[in-house]
């Protein structure tokens, strides 16, 4: 697993590494030594270094003077002369590179700057750092554009200039970059939001020795996993096991409105290796569900004349409940106060459950928009998973017209409702490009799934899979929030595979569906390589960070 740290956490990691002997001054001489052998791994002649006039400009510096003395023509752009420079640092590096004999330019005109770029091989972008703020002010938002237009390779110092390294937001003009060279830890702007289309490959330069120590105990706030993390989680041997011993999943979801939800998440239960699946759906839909499942017993309750569950069927609903490995409630529902009684039943059964949709929405009508306010309703002995988008938390979480806008808030927000229950026995997987499974312990972070899965229907089918995935059973609750995210990580790669098949913009939840065999099949096979020391590091499976 790889920690990913807040930036006032890596500021903190900074500031204990100079208590521990390395100073501010040697950490940015090792950053810009390692963003120099990146840019050396392609042979390039000519470089030109974009330089702020903060830190990370000083980091681009020092590359500049490294890359020099290895006999690259490099050519540094700034928006000052160095001697102006404020930072104590910066102002350092700058006059030792240009006393070395580097060249630099100040303030050139757009037509200037755009012939010195397309002349070098390589751009190196520092121009803005964990220090920026707002939108990119001139004239770096100008110069941005010109990096994004030149066909070098660009290696982005730290964080691609103009994306905020903590929410992964970029207000305004922001750097593609082939790679970014990021210092101390992994941070959570990087690998969510825009972060996942503007940083390429991401290489990790810790600096120090002490770095993967200091970065453990400043607390992560989130993991992100790799695949051999998953081994305690993957499903035992297929070799003698029958359709009881895959577990069984009672699927408790559609109305007249969403028969569709009920239906997808069935069959996905299904796909997703699960035994036995029953659908219980509102009595006015149990035909076309019938008509769209075969292999599925469906079961009709009492209908509201709206065609939601009647509180009539309650009873019976818990008692087919107790009987399954696991119970997911929620898509396609509908919320209304029967629907309401519905899933607050469902929450006292003994059984494994997952909570999606209309049932999360039902819990926030349950609690105000404050589950965190009531952790009797969500405390009990066996697993509950809720699956929320980022609406869906808000209304749980206590910010109904202010969802989560990026990966740390929604990891927050989900941490309100699982601290509010202290127990292990809850895990909410905070939907969104990035997707946060947080247990009381730890937020894990699987590998995202492409954008092909923003499509309708694909919740359904994620609620599903975790339900499949829950039914397999847990060692200890210890480990939900893994098993939680190896189910992202098999619907994630059934998208993938559903995208290959039919395209990135014309995958359909069905499609999604029909892949989750052989992505199941893939996840093990990669996790059991990775374990053996076989995959080579960023397997076809698991990418390590999308490029451009
Ligand atoms: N952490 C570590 O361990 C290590 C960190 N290191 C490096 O330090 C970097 C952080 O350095 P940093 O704190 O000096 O901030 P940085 O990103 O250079 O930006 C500050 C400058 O940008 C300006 N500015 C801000 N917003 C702007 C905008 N919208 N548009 C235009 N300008 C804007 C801002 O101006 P101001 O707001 O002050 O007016 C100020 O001048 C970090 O990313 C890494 O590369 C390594 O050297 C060693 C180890
Ligand atoms: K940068």
């Amino acid at each position: 697993m790889q920690p990913v740290l807040n930036i006032e956490d890596v500021r903190q990691v900074e500031q204990s590494l100079t208590l521990e002997g390395v100073s501010l001054a040697e950490l940015m001489r090792r950053a810009g030594h390692a963003v120099a052998q990146e840019v050396l791994a392609s042979r390039p002649q000519r470089v030109a270094i974009l330089c702020g006039t903060g830190n990370n400009g000083g980091d681009g510096w020092v590359a500049a003077e490294r890359l020099h003395e290895a006999g690259v023509a490099v050519q540094v752009v700034a928006p000052q002369d160095p001697q102006d420079l404020k930072s104590s640092l910066a102002l350092m590096v700058a006059k030792s590179a240009v006393a070395a004999g580097v060249s630099y330019t100040v303030a050139p005109s757009t037509d200037e700057l755009a012939a010195l770029l397309s002349s070098s091989d390589v751009v190196v972008d520092a121009l803005l750092g964990t220090g920026f703020h707002g939108a990119p002010a001139a004239p770096f938002d100008l110069w941005i554009q010109e990096v994004n237009r030149t066909s070098a390779t660009v290696v982005a110092v730290d964080v691609p200039s103009g994306l905020s390294a903590q929410t992964g937001h970029a207000p305004g003009q922001a750097v593609y970059a082939d790679t970014t060279v990021t210092m101390i830890s992994l941070k959570p702007g990087l690998i969510s939001g825009r972060g996942r289309d503007l940083c390429g490959s991401i290489v990790l330069a810790p600096l120090a020795s002490q770095t993967d120590r200091l970065v453990v105990e400043a607390d992560p706030v989130a993991w992100r996993c790799d695949a051999q993390d998953y081994l305690e989680v993957l499903p035992c041997d297929t070799q003698d096991i029958d359709k009881y011993s895959r577990g069984s999943v009672l699927v408790v979801a559609g109305s007249l409105r969403f028969p569709g939800a009920a239906i997808m998440a069935a069959q996905a239960a299904a796909r997703a290796g699960a035994g036995y699946v029953t659908l219980v759906v509102p009595d006015r839909v149990a035909t076309v569900c019938r008509t769209h499942l075969l292999e599925i017993p469906v079961v009709g309750m009492p209908s509201t004349p709206e065609g939601q569950f009647s509180v009539e069927g309650k009873a019976q609903i818990v008692s087919m409940a107790e009987k399954a490995s696991a119970v997911l409630c929620g898509p396609g529902m509908g919320v209304s106060a029967d629907t309401v009684a519905v899933t607050s039943a469902l929450l006292e059964c003994s059984r494994p459950l997952v909570l999606d949709a209309d049932a999360l929405n039902a819990l926030g009508r349950m609690t105000t928009n404050r589950l965190d306010n009531f952790p009797e309703l969500i405390r009990r002995e066996a697993p509950l998973v809720l699956t929320p988008h980022r609406r869906e938390l808000g209304r749980i979480a206590g910010t109904p017209n202010d969802p989560p806008d990026s990966l740390t808030a929604a990891l927050e927000a989900a941490r309100r409702v699982v601290w509010a229950d202290g127990g292990t026995d809850i895990c909410v997987v905070a939907k969104g490009e990035a997707t946060g499974c947080v247990g009381v312990e730890i937020a894990l972070l699987p590998k995202p799934g492409p954008a092909a899965l923003a499509t309708a229907g694909s919740g359904d089918v994620l609620a599903g899979t975790m339900a499949a995935t829950l039914a397999r059973g847990l060692e200890s609750n210890e480990l939900l929030p893994l098993l939680c995210a190896y189910a992202c990580e098999v619907h994630g790669l059934a998208g993938t595979l559903a995208a290959e098949n039919c395209g990135s913009r014309g995958v359909m939840a069905s499609d999604v569906i029909a892949c989750l065999g052989l992505a199941s099949d893939a996840m093990e096979e990669s996790v059991s390589m990775a374990v053996s020391g076989a995959a080579q590091e960023g397997d076809a499976a698991h990418p390590q960070v999308s490029g451009r």
